[in-house]
Formats: structure tokens, sequence, C-alpha cells
């Protein structure tokens, strides 16, 4: 059972605004009141400094602090950590108490053993008085630390110990250059303290720190609610008040599934390799692309074609395979029969998965995009390695040698070339007079009817390109080919609906439309 059942703040917590607290900073006042106070006003990281409480003690307060804190619906946003006492920050932790790390000094715990006992979750800031001090924080390894804490700024009674001794031994302070300089070596975000106040903020603000930590500013405020506003507000007016991100961190490695287009350029973006690559960034899958072909396009045509030497074509699909191989690939147009043969053998060879065909003839435009005997070649060397294949109606005519003038014909089409090719056949019914149903037909015989309202949209540019990319997209996402086929058409229809218009023939679609 895991303890400790929240998520780390590692990766969102916000500097900008650091309270600094402990039970003898806040004159006769309780603790949470203050800290209640310092919530409303908007400070976004509260750190527990308790210098004379016991473990036990540190942990109770620790655990009052983190239920204010959940009270104030903000525990996923402000960060809680406390100062020093890893041994006090693990007991919480162990308790199941949100407390989100531990704020180290250069004389306490050496930050990479904090590291270890606290593990990967835990966040750990460490003080710094100089630029050397920095410098030696940039050298632990990888992952140690997330912050630096510098100062102080002006000489301060809450913080004797933090004073800054020069070589000549005399007692100095940060300043406007020394923050930047200090800001400008780190690896890490940096905040500054120690004796701020609320007239330094408009200068702060003006340094390159990423904010500022504060006690007496706060806890020793007549109101610290109002204090801690202002301090926040002078900040903000001049830093604006966008939530930073710390790129200091590297964040844990994430893998998404890779899917490949093998097709053509589509000079205008809307169709052809653009559309395939767009469709797959928008539906969470990392997208590769062979170039097979090279077309000048846009909405009102195709204005010229030129194939790829298939040597070139060949080597690609080698160069993906041979790295990031795609768990799914997308055909669609290759310009030339021996671009044909060279993709069908290089497929067998990597023994690709989940290959979606779509035998493309003619662009939505109505200029033609393969010869005959490219497509002779596609039917013999690519549908026998097909998982399913994708024509619209006039491709399924061709294919099938049949008019299809109604759904029936267009079932009837699906499942005669399911049979023949033995492999799964998507018609699609896109260029039908009614609604948007396409059919799904396996070589078994068996059929799903995938029902899509018609859009009012003339601008269908790319949507047969779209759909495939998006139907590989879910197959490499472990989804069997009729969920895959219900997605795709969901986004595709999404795509649609947005009702992009661009261009003066048959525009494109929004690819984007659910990021927006
Ligand atoms: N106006 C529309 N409204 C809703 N869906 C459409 C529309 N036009 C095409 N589709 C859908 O787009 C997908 C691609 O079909 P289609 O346009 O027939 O292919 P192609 O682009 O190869 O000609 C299919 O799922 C089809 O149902
Ligand atoms: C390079 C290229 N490939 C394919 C298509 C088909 O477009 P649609 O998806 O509208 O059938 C196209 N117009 N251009
Ligand atoms: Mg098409």
């Amino acid at each position: 059972m895991n303890s400790f059942p929240y998520p780390s703040m590692r990766d969102r917590f916000d500097l900008r605004f650091y309270f600094v607290v402990g039970p003898d900073d806040c004159g006769n006042r309780p603790i949470l009141d203050v800290v209640a106070k310092a919530l409303d006003g908007g400070a976004s990281f509260i750190q527990l400094r308790a210098k004379t409480q016991d473990v036990a003690e540190i942990v109770s307060l620790a655990n009052d602090i983190a239920e204010e804190i959940a009270g104030h619906h903000v525990e996923h946003s402000v960060a809680f950590v406390v100062d020093d006492r890893v041994d006090a920050a693990l007991e919480a932790r162990a308790k199941g108490i949100k407390v989100d790390g531990v704020h180290i000094g250069q004389d306490d715990l050496d930050p990479v053993v904090a590291r270890k006992l606290l593990g990967p979750d835990a966040i750990i800031g460490l003080s710094a008085k100089t630029v050397d001090e920095v410098r030696e924080a940039n050298h632990l390894p990888e992952g140690t630390i997330d912050y630096i804490g510098a100062g102080p700024l002006h000489m301060t009674a809450t913080k004797p110990e933090s004073m800054i001794v020069d070589e000549n031994g005399d007692i100095t302070t940060l300043n406007v250059s020394s923050i930047d300089e200090m800001r400008t070596m780190s690896k890490y975000p940096l905040i500054v303290g120690g004796g701020v106040k609320a007239d330094d903020i408009p200068m702060l603000a003006k340094t390159k720190a990423d904010g500022w930590f504060v006690v007496s500013a706060i806890a020793g405020a007549t109101d610290p609610e109002q204090a801690t506003r202002r301090l926040v507000d002078d900040w903000t007016a001049i830093r604006g008040d966008e939530k930073p991100r710390y790129t200091g961190r590297k964040p844990a490695a994430t893998k998404l599934p890779a899917v490949l287009t093998i097709a053509t350029t589509d000079s205008s973006g809307g169709a052809g390799i653009p559309a395939d690559l767009k469709t797959m960034l928008a539906n969470d899958v990392f997208g590769e692309c062979v170039v097979a072909g090279i077309t000048a396009q846009n909405t009102t045509g195709v204005q010229a074609i030129a194939a790829v030497d298939p040597s070139i074509v060949g080597a690609q699909i080698d160069s993906v395979f041979d790295d990031i191989r795609p768990t799914a690939v997308k055909i669609g147009v290759i310009v030339g029969v021996e671009s044909v043969k060279t993709v069908a053998r290089k497929l067998r060879d990597h023994q690709a998965t989940n290959i979606v065909v779509d035998p493309v003839m003619v662009a939505t435009s109505g200029s033609s995009l393969a010869a005959d005997d490219t497509i002779a070649e596609e039917i013999s060397s690519l549908f026998p390695i097909a998982t399913v294949i994708t024509p619209n109606i006039p491709e399924a005519q061709v294919l099938a040698q049949m008019p299809i003038g109604n759904q029936a014909d267009m079932e009837t089409a699906a499942v005669q070339l399911a049979k023949d090719y033995g492999t799964c056949v998507l018609v699609k019914g896109g260029h039908g007079v009614k609604d948007a149903d396409d059919v799904l037909a396996f070589p078994t015989g068996a059929v799903t009817w995938f029902e899509g309202e018609r859009i009012a949209n003339d601008n269908t540019h790319g949507t047969g390109c779209t759909l495939s990319s998006a139907i590989a997209s879910y197959l490499a996402q472990g989804e069997d080919l009729e969920d895959a086929v219900r997605d795709a058409k969901a986004y595709l229809s999404g795509a649609l609906r947005a009702n992009l218009n661009l261009g003066k023939g048959h525009g494109p679609m929004d690819h984007a439309w659910a990021m927006h």
C-alpha cells in the first residue's frame, strides 16, 4: 500500500510567492491563522520552518498546515515543504500527511543523501548565498534538487545564520547584479529572500529571480492577508500573472506509439503526408513519414506530380524501422509501380503490423492521383499485407467492378472485396447522397456499419487521408479495428464540424479542432 497517496508536486510547484513560517514568527497568533491568511492573500508555496520544535511537534504542525492548504482547495497547486528536517518530512509522508518535500541549507543534510532518503517524488530546495554555491548546486547529480533559495537580500533577525561574509570578512547582502548573476548561472529556478519587505518587490521583480520568499513581511504583518496580497500584486504588476513553468528538471521519459505514413506530399497541407502527420499529432501518437511521391497541389487541383526514386523510398522505410519502429502504418498515394513493389517488400521484411491501405485514385478536387498500372500493383502486392483497405465509393466501384448507387451496394461491394482479398474493407460513404455512413466488411463475411451524420461542409480535402491515419493511430494504441474506425470517424467529424474555410476549392479541415 502506498502510504503517501498524493501525486508529486515536483513538476507543478509555483515558487513565486513563497511564505516561510514557524510557530515563533507569528507573535501571539496561531500559526494556522497566519497560514490561512497568507493563502487567502495568494501565497503559492508554504515552508514550515520550526527551528526549536521536536519531530513530533513538527509532524503535528505539518499535519495541521497540510489540512489548512487542502481546506483552501489549493493542495494541487500550493506545495508545502518543511525546513531542514528530513526526518520529520519522512515521518509525515509515511503517515500520509501531504508534505511535498524539504528545504535544506548548506549546512544541513547533504542534498544527495536527502534525495536518497526522500525518493524521486519529493521537492528538495537548497539555500545558496553566493554564485559559488549556485555553481556547486549545478554540479549535483541530475534530479537531486528542484530550486534554489538565495539570500539574504538584507540583514535579518529571523535568519542571522545566513549572512554572507566576503573575502575581507565584511558582511554583505545580495543586490540586483549578484541576483542576476546567480540566476543566470543556476540550472534551477531561484527565489530571493532574507529580510525582503514589500518595498523590495518592484526591484526584485525586475531581476531574473523566479520569485520571493519572506517570513516577517507576512508573519509579522498586522494583516497577513493584505500583506501577502500586496507582495503578490507588486510582483505581478511587473511580471504579469502567468504561472511559470520551470524547465530545469528533466521530466520522466515518456513513450508514445509511433505511426508511419507512406504517402505523397500535398503542398497545400490539407491531404497526403501533411494531413497524416497532423492527424497523428492530434490523436496522441508519434508520426513518422516516408515520402513516396510529391505533388504541387492546392484546393483547386493537382498541378504537378512527381515520383521519388524507389531506392530512396526503400531507404526511408529502413531508416524508420531500424530506429523508431512504428506500431502501425498508413499507406496513401505511392507514385510509380516500382515504389509500390519496394514498399510491399520492405514492409514484409520488417514484419510491419497494423497496415491501413487507402487506395487513393482521385483527389477530392477531381485530379487523378494514380495510374492504372500503379493501382494494379497495389492490389497485387499491398492488399495481401493490409489489415484494412479504405476505398471511397468511386474507388470501390472500380475495385469491385460494380456500380454503387445505395447502401446495399456499398455493403455488397465491401463483402465481395473482403472475400476477394482476404482482408478487412471499409467502404466510405462520403460520396454517397445520404448521410455519411461507412461499412466495414470482414473476410468472414461479417459486416459493421458506422453511422455518420452528413456535415454541411464542402471543405473535404483530405477526409480520406485523415480517416485512414486516424484508424492507424488508434490501432497503434491497441484498439481493435471496429473501435479504431469508430474513434477515427469521430475525430474526422470534429475536424469537418470545425468548419475551417481556406482556399478557392474544396478546402482542408481543421486537424487541431480538439486542441484549441
Ligand atoms: N460531409 C461529410 N460529413 C460527415 N462525414 C463525411 C463527410 N464527407 C466525408 N465524410 C466522411 O469522411 C470519411 C472519408 O470519406 P470519403 O470522403 O468518402 O473519402 P475520400 O476522401 O477518400 O474520398 C468517411 O468516414 C466519410 O463518411
Ligand atoms: C498527396 C495526396 N494524397 C492523397 C490525396 C487524397 O485526398 P482525399 O483524402 O481527399 O481523398 C490528395 N489529395 N493528395
Ligand atoms: Mg480518398
